[in-house]
Protein backbone atom coordinates (compact mmCIF):
# COMPACT_ATOMS: atom_id res chain seq x y z
CA UNK A 1 0.00 0.00 0.00
CA UNK A 2 0.89 3.75 -0.99
CA UNK A 3 0.98 4.29 2.99
CA UNK A 4 2.66 7.81 4.28
CA UNK A 5 4.75 7.71 7.28
CA UNK A 6 1.68 10.08 9.02
CA UNK A 7 -0.38 6.96 9.75
CA UNK A 8 2.36 4.81 10.98
CA UNK A 9 3.30 5.22 14.24
CA UNK A 10 6.75 6.18 15.67
CA UNK A 11 9.05 2.92 16.13
CA UNK A 12 8.77 1.59 19.62
CA UNK A 13 5.68 2.63 20.32
CA UNK A 14 3.79 -0.18 22.82
CA UNK A 15 0.64 -2.25 21.78
CA UNK A 16 -2.35 -0.79 22.08
CA UNK A 17 -4.73 -2.28 24.68
CA UNK A 18 -8.49 -1.85 24.56
CA UNK A 19 -10.49 0.18 27.59
CA UNK A 20 -10.57 -2.37 30.55
CA UNK A 21 -14.34 -1.80 30.19
CA UNK A 22 -14.80 -2.22 26.56
CA UNK A 23 -17.12 -4.78 24.56
CA UNK A 24 -14.39 -7.16 23.06
CA UNK A 25 -15.76 -10.38 21.09
CA UNK A 26 -19.56 -8.44 21.01
CA UNK A 27 -21.58 -7.23 18.33
CA UNK A 28 -21.09 -3.15 18.65
CA UNK A 29 -24.69 -1.35 18.21
CA UNK A 30 -24.25 1.74 16.05
CA UNK A 31 -22.98 5.10 17.75
CA UNK A 32 -26.10 7.31 16.39
CA UNK A 33 -29.16 5.98 15.13
CA UNK A 34 -28.86 8.46 12.49
CA UNK A 35 -25.00 8.04 11.37
CA UNK A 36 -24.84 7.72 7.59
CA UNK A 37 -21.82 5.05 8.15
CA UNK A 38 -23.79 2.70 10.81
CA UNK A 39 -27.62 4.37 11.70
CA UNK A 40 -30.28 1.88 11.31
CA UNK A 41 -32.47 4.85 10.94
CA UNK A 42 -30.66 6.21 8.15
CA UNK A 43 -32.67 5.43 4.72
CA UNK A 44 -29.73 5.33 2.23
CA UNK A 45 -26.94 4.97 4.76
CA UNK A 46 -24.17 1.99 4.57
CA UNK A 47 -25.72 0.05 7.77
CA UNK A 48 -22.62 -1.13 8.54
CA UNK A 49 -22.62 -3.97 11.21
CA UNK A 50 -19.06 -5.12 13.19
CA UNK A 51 -17.91 -7.15 16.04
CA UNK A 52 -15.04 -6.24 18.34
CA UNK A 53 -11.83 -8.71 18.65
CA UNK A 54 -8.75 -9.01 20.87
CA UNK A 55 -5.99 -6.64 19.90
CA UNK A 56 -7.80 -3.59 19.46
CA UNK A 57 -9.58 -4.60 15.84
CA UNK A 58 -12.74 -5.01 14.45
CA UNK A 59 -14.68 -6.62 11.55
CA UNK A 60 -17.41 -4.82 9.50
CA UNK A 61 -19.69 -6.25 6.84
CA UNK A 62 -20.98 -3.73 4.41
CA UNK A 63 -23.66 -4.59 1.15
CA UNK A 64 -22.74 -1.99 -1.59
CA UNK A 65 -26.86 -1.26 -2.42
CA UNK A 66 -27.90 0.83 -5.97
CA UNK A 67 -27.67 4.03 -3.73
CA UNK A 68 -23.99 3.62 -3.34
CA UNK A 69 -23.00 3.59 -7.42
CA UNK A 70 -20.75 5.93 -8.56
CA UNK A 71 -20.30 3.87 -12.14
CA UNK A 72 -22.76 2.40 -13.02
CA UNK A 73 -23.11 -0.90 -11.33
CA UNK A 74 -20.14 -0.08 -9.33
CA UNK A 75 -19.68 1.20 -5.65
CA UNK A 76 -17.96 4.78 -5.69
CA UNK A 77 -14.94 5.46 -4.02
CA UNK A 78 -16.12 7.95 -1.79
CA UNK A 79 -18.86 5.81 -0.29
CA UNK A 80 -15.74 3.15 0.04
CA UNK A 81 -13.65 5.64 1.63
CA UNK A 82 -16.77 5.89 4.63
CA UNK A 83 -17.21 2.81 4.72
CA UNK A 84 -13.44 2.99 5.91
CA UNK A 85 -14.02 6.03 7.86
CA UNK A 86 -16.89 4.47 10.25
CA UNK A 87 -15.00 0.75 10.36
CA UNK A 88 -11.90 2.30 11.74
CA UNK A 89 -13.68 5.02 13.93
CA UNK A 90 -15.45 2.03 15.40
CA UNK A 91 -12.10 0.35 16.77
CA UNK A 92 -11.27 4.00 18.59
CA UNK A 93 -14.88 3.69 20.40
CA UNK A 94 -12.92 0.69 21.98
CA UNK A 95 -10.59 2.96 23.82
CA UNK A 96 -13.37 4.31 25.11
CA UNK A 97 -12.49 7.99 24.18
CA UNK A 98 -14.13 10.83 21.91
CA UNK A 99 -11.98 10.54 18.68
CA UNK A 100 -12.29 12.19 15.10
CA UNK A 101 -10.62 11.64 11.56
CA UNK A 102 -7.90 13.54 11.36
CA UNK A 103 -6.27 12.01 8.17
CA UNK A 104 -7.84 9.13 6.33
CA UNK A 105 -5.64 7.12 3.37
CA UNK A 106 -7.14 4.58 0.61
CA UNK A 107 -6.24 2.54 -1.71
CA UNK A 108 -8.40 0.85 -4.16
CA UNK A 109 -7.19 -1.89 -5.48
CA UNK A 110 -10.14 -3.47 -7.20
CA UNK A 111 -13.66 -2.52 -8.33
CA UNK A 112 -16.51 -3.10 -6.35
CA UNK A 113 -19.83 -4.23 -7.98
CA UNK A 114 -23.32 -3.63 -6.45
CA UNK A 115 -24.27 -6.30 -4.40
CA UNK A 116 -20.99 -7.27 -3.01
CA UNK A 117 -20.38 -7.59 0.29
CA UNK A 118 -17.50 -6.13 2.22
CA UNK A 119 -15.68 -7.81 5.06
CA UNK A 120 -13.90 -4.86 6.65
CA UNK A 121 -11.32 -5.72 8.99
CA UNK A 122 -9.45 -2.66 11.28
CA UNK A 123 -7.23 -2.78 13.84
CA UNK A 124 -5.32 0.35 16.05
CA UNK A 125 -1.21 -0.09 15.95
CA UNK A 126 -0.75 2.31 18.13
CA UNK A 127 -1.71 5.53 20.53
CA UNK A 128 0.31 8.37 21.08
CA UNK A 129 -1.14 11.10 23.06
CA UNK A 130 -4.14 12.23 21.31
CA UNK A 131 -3.21 10.40 18.50
CA UNK A 132 -4.46 6.76 17.33
CA UNK A 133 -3.05 4.95 14.25
CA UNK A 134 -5.07 3.00 12.28
CA UNK A 135 -5.32 0.37 9.40
CA UNK A 136 -8.05 -1.42 7.68
CA UNK A 137 -8.73 -3.70 4.56
CA UNK A 138 -11.50 -4.73 2.88
CA UNK A 139 -12.14 -7.91 1.19
CA UNK A 140 -14.74 -8.66 -1.39
CA UNK A 141 -17.83 -10.95 -0.72
CA UNK A 142 -15.67 -13.51 2.31
CA UNK A 143 -13.23 -12.78 5.29
CA UNK A 144 -10.50 -14.30 3.47
CA UNK A 145 -11.93 -13.03 -0.21
CA UNK A 146 -9.69 -10.29 -2.80
CA UNK A 147 -8.79 -7.38 -1.33
CA UNK A 148 -10.82 -4.75 -2.76
CA UNK A 149 -9.75 -1.13 -0.50
CA UNK A 150 -7.02 -0.71 1.71
CA UNK A 151 -6.79 2.26 4.40
CA UNK A 152 -5.04 4.10 6.78
CA UNK A 153 -6.07 6.79 9.32
CA UNK A 154 -5.03 8.74 12.24
CA UNK A 155 -7.34 9.73 14.30
CA UNK A 156 -7.43 12.59 17.09
CA UNK A 157 -8.89 12.37 20.39
CA UNK A 158 -11.00 15.45 21.11
CA UNK A 159 -12.98 16.68 24.19
CA UNK A 160 -16.57 15.79 24.26
CA UNK A 161 -16.98 19.50 23.48
CA UNK A 162 -16.01 19.33 20.32
CA UNK A 163 -19.78 17.89 19.61
CA UNK A 164 -21.68 20.27 21.43
CA UNK A 165 -19.57 23.34 20.33
CA UNK A 166 -19.35 22.18 16.59
CA UNK A 167 -22.28 20.01 16.51
CA UNK A 168 -26.23 20.59 16.79
CA UNK A 169 -25.90 21.81 19.94
CA UNK A 170 -26.52 18.85 22.68
CA UNK A 171 -24.21 16.62 20.37
CA UNK A 172 -26.41 13.36 20.26
CA UNK A 173 -27.40 13.25 23.81
CA UNK A 174 -31.36 13.63 23.68
CA UNK A 175 -33.19 10.40 23.83
CA UNK A 176 -33.86 10.85 19.75
CA UNK A 177 -30.07 11.27 19.18
CA UNK A 178 -28.70 8.84 20.96
CA UNK A 179 -25.17 7.95 21.50
CA UNK A 180 -23.66 4.75 22.45
CA UNK A 181 -19.96 5.63 23.01
C1 LIG B 1 -21.06 10.88 27.15
C2 LIG B 1 -20.09 10.63 25.95
C3 LIG B 1 -20.48 11.48 24.80
C4 LIG B 1 -19.57 11.27 23.64
C5 LIG B 1 -19.98 12.20 22.55
C6 LIG B 1 -19.59 11.66 21.22
C7 LIG B 1 -20.60 12.10 20.21
C8 LIG B 1 -20.16 11.76 18.81
C9 LIG B 1 -20.44 10.39 18.41
C10 LIG B 1 -19.69 9.74 17.55
C11 LIG B 1 -18.47 10.32 16.90
C12 LIG B 1 -17.81 9.30 16.05
C13 LIG B 1 -18.20 9.48 14.61
C14 LIG B 1 -17.48 8.46 13.80
C15 LIG B 1 -17.52 8.82 12.34
C16 LIG B 1 -16.23 8.47 11.72
C17 LIG B 1 -15.19 9.41 12.10
C18 LIG B 1 -15.36 10.76 11.39
O1 LIG B 1 -15.64 10.82 10.23
S1 LIG B 1 -15.09 12.16 12.32
C19 LIG B 1 -15.55 13.50 11.19
C20 LIG B 1 -14.42 13.95 10.31
N1 LIG B 1 -13.35 14.62 11.04
C21 LIG B 1 -13.49 15.87 11.48
O2 LIG B 1 -14.47 16.53 11.32
C22 LIG B 1 -12.27 16.44 12.18
C23 LIG B 1 -12.08 17.93 11.84
N2 LIG B 1 -10.79 18.38 12.37
C24 LIG B 1 -10.67 18.87 13.62
O3 LIG B 1 -11.64 19.03 14.34
C25 LIG B 1 -9.29 19.21 14.05
O4 LIG B 1 -8.43 19.46 12.96
C26 LIG B 1 -8.66 18.06 14.94
C27 LIG B 1 -9.52 17.83 16.20
C28 LIG B 1 -8.52 16.74 14.15
C29 LIG B 1 -7.24 18.46 15.37
O5 LIG B 1 -7.27 19.80 15.85
P1 LIG B 1 -6.70 20.22 17.29
O6 LIG B 1 -6.59 21.71 17.29
O7 LIG B 1 -7.52 19.61 18.39
O8 LIG B 1 -5.27 19.55 17.42
P2 LIG B 1 -3.94 19.73 16.54
O9 LIG B 1 -2.90 20.31 17.42
O10 LIG B 1 -4.22 20.39 15.24
O11 LIG B 1 -3.59 18.18 16.22
C30 LIG B 1 -3.24 17.30 17.29
C31 LIG B 1 -2.14 16.41 16.77
O12 LIG B 1 -2.63 15.67 15.63
C32 LIG B 1 -1.87 15.98 14.45
N3 LIG B 1 -2.78 16.06 13.31
C33 LIG B 1 -3.98 16.64 13.26
N4 LIG B 1 -4.51 16.52 12.04
C34 LIG B 1 -3.61 15.82 11.30
C35 LIG B 1 -3.59 15.37 9.95
N5 LIG B 1 -4.61 15.58 9.12
N6 LIG B 1 -2.52 14.68 9.54
C36 LIG B 1 -1.48 14.44 10.36
N7 LIG B 1 -1.43 14.85 11.66
C37 LIG B 1 -2.49 15.53 12.10
C38 LIG B 1 -1.21 17.34 14.74
O13 LIG B 1 -0.03 17.50 13.97
C39 LIG B 1 -0.94 17.21 16.23
O14 LIG B 1 0.21 16.42 16.38
P3 LIG B 1 1.30 16.72 17.57
O15 LIG B 1 0.55 16.59 18.88
O16 LIG B 1 1.78 18.14 17.32
O17 LIG B 1 2.36 15.67 17.37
Amino acid sequence: MNRSALTVPPPGTPEPRPHPDALIGEKLGPHYAKCFGCGPDHPTGLHLEAVSHDGLSVTAEFTVGDVHQGAPGLAHGGVLATAMDEALGMVVWLLRKPYVTGRLETDYLRPVPVGTTLHITTRCTGVVGRKAYLEAEARLDAPDGPVAVRGAALFIEVPVAHFTEHGDGVGGMTPDREVNP
